[in-house]
């Protein structure tokens, strides 16, 4: 009896000791969304997170460019305008005609843009022909407070800082049909005139 509690408080005690060991990030602010080092979390307690009235959990799309986490996202979105909500990105290029400001885009100066970059707002940002575009923390929880599921994609190396940016999304992987399905699915039409088969093989 004593030799199974023995046994019993030696695992208990590993348990815990097995926890400490696993803090390899400052968790502490919104400034601390980038790991210390560049360590891999091999343990951590997992509890189970529900949506509720008070918190919407975004929902997170990642995978191969071209699969189709634009289609499925405009789906989910076009299904219920009242539930879901596209992510509003910040960008530096000029306002088009009929385009509004928080609704297209927040349009932004460069001197903001890179100031927020500074200050890590962004979960992830890039340069396309010289103008900045940014999906921001804020924008994303700007839509939780509204009530609706934020919904958006994101390249699979930001989901570190999406980890710690306190936003707790549902993170879905779209996997790629297989490759007779895509040439079925994706044929040459105006969108796409010369698609080749081995230009698929990038997305599986
Ligand atoms: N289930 C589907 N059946 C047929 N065509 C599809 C399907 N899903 C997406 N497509 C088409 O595949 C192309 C790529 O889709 P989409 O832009 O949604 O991919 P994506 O993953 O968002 O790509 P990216 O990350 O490069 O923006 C589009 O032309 C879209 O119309």
């Amino acid at each position: 009896m004593e030799d199974q509690h023995r046994k019993k408080k030696g695992l208990m005690s590993r348990l815990s000791r097995k926890k400490k060991k696993t803090v390899f990030y400052n968790q502490g602010s919104n400034q601390s969304m980038l790991a210390v080092g560049d360590e891999v979390v091999t343990y951590e307690d997992v509890v189970r997170m529900e949506s509720s009235a008070h918190w919407r959990r975004p929902i997170v799309l990642i995978g191969a460019s071209g699969v189709g986490k634009g289609t499925l996202i405009r789906k989910l979105i076009n299904s219920d305008h009242t539930r879901f909500a596209a992510v509003v990105q910040h960008t530096t290029r000029l306002v088009h005609p009929g385009e509004v400001n928080g609704h297209t885009y927040h349009f932004v100066t460069r001197e903001e843009f890179e100031l927020d970059i500074l200050q890590e707002r962004f979960l992830e940002h890039e340069e396309v022909k010289g103008q900045l575009y940014g999906t921001s923390v804020s924008a994303i929880k700007k839509i939780v407070e509204s009530g609706r599921v934020p919904v958006l994609d994101l390249q699979p190396q930001s989901l570190k800082r999406v980890r710690y940016s306190g936003l707790m999304p549902y993170v879905v992987l779209v996997a790629s049909p297989r490759l007779e399905r895509l040439v079925v699915t994706r044929r040459v039409g105006p969108e796409r005139p010369t698609r080749r088969r081995t230009s698929f093989q990038f997305i599986i």
